[in-house]
């Protein structure tokens, strides 16, 4: 199966081209980035010191359609939306991983899975996917006798925040206590906040040097505190990740999938 990635001269893209080379029944057909960049027409082999591949770097998806069976988007919020749409036009399965897209962009996602199958994870680690598993028994186990904080830390680059990861970490946590993260999230504190209502879930940003990615989730009580913690020493694991639903799509033909569904977690 051939494979695009979008994104390619990025720091993700150029861990994926190493993760696509490295993965059996996959090979390299495109690789795609910003329009404009002076990396375009440079051989993605080379951007990553593999030597020549024969895949050159394109400044556009539509150009490149057709070299490829499944697209790998690791961009920005209004490069995916290109990209979806232009999947949907040809009939190409695509995994997402670009972060921070708006309510309204992820319903033109999923209204995109009634014709191609989509694969769309805030974190691809298999550590992180087993995390949000074990949240959602801690606050069912926990329930509203808790203070819930998600902490998270990433690299100086990093443009949205909080992080996807620690959105969807809320999102299960929410949910399991039958709360909607949109009424009950608290993004930073400052000033005079008074005491904290318990049914808040807070979130704090750090972003510092070359952190690659970092997430707490923390259940205060009386007395006893349970922290849950992925860290992120990495990219690679993002990526094996992401090719890894990559190949799982092959046997979808449409639909909006995560990494729980490629991991078989889904219950
Ligand atoms: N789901 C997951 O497991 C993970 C998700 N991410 C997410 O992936 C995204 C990318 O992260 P990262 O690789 O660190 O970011 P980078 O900025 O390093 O890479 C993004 C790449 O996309 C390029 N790009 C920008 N606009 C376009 C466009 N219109 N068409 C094609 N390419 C474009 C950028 O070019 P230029 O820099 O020249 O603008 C850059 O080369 C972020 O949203 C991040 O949160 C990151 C890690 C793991
Ligand atoms: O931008 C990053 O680097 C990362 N982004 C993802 C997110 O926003 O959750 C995943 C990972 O933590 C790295």
């Amino acid at each position: 199966m051939k494979v695009g990635i979008i994104g390619a001269a990025g720091r993700m893209g150029r861990t994926l081209i190493e993760a696509v080379q490295a993965f059996d029944g996959l090979v390299l057909g495109a690789a795609v980035d910003v329009p404009g960049s002076s990396l375009i027409g440079a051989d993605a082999g080379e951007l990553v010191g593999q030597g020549k591949l024969g895949v050159l770097l394109a400044d556009d998806i539509n150009k490149v359609i057709n070299d490829a069976d499944v697209f790998i988007d690791f961009t920005i919020p209004e490069a995916t939306m290109v990209n979806i749409r232009a999947c949907r036009a040809a009939g190409r399965r695509l995994v997402i991983g670009t972060t921070g897209l708006t309510d309204e962009q992820k319903a033109e996602l999923h209204a995109a899975g009634a014709d191609i199958a989509i694969c769309f994870a805030a974190n691809y680690s298999v550590g992180v996917t087993l995390c949000l598993k074990l949240l959602d028994t801690a606050a069912r186990v926990l329930g509203d006798e808790v203070d819930i904080e998600v902490i998270e830390a990433h690299h100086r680059h990093k443009i949205d925040a909080p992080s996807g990861t620690a959105l969807a970490m809320g999102e299960v946590v929410a949910s399991a206590l039958g709360r909607d993260l949109k009424d009950c999230a608290v993004y930073g504190r400052e000033g005079r906040t008074g005491a904290r209502d318990r049914k808040t879930i807070g979130f704090e940003t750090i972003r510092a040097g070359d952190i690659v990615g970092e997430h707490t989730v923390m259940f205060a009580g009386e007395g006893e505190r349970i922290e849950i913690t992925h860290k992120a020493s990495s990219r690679m694991n993002f990526a094996r990740g992401a090719v890894r639903a990559a190949a799982w799509l092959a046997e979808r033909e449409r639909g909006v999938f995560d990494m729980q569904d490629v991991l078989g977690l889904r219950d």
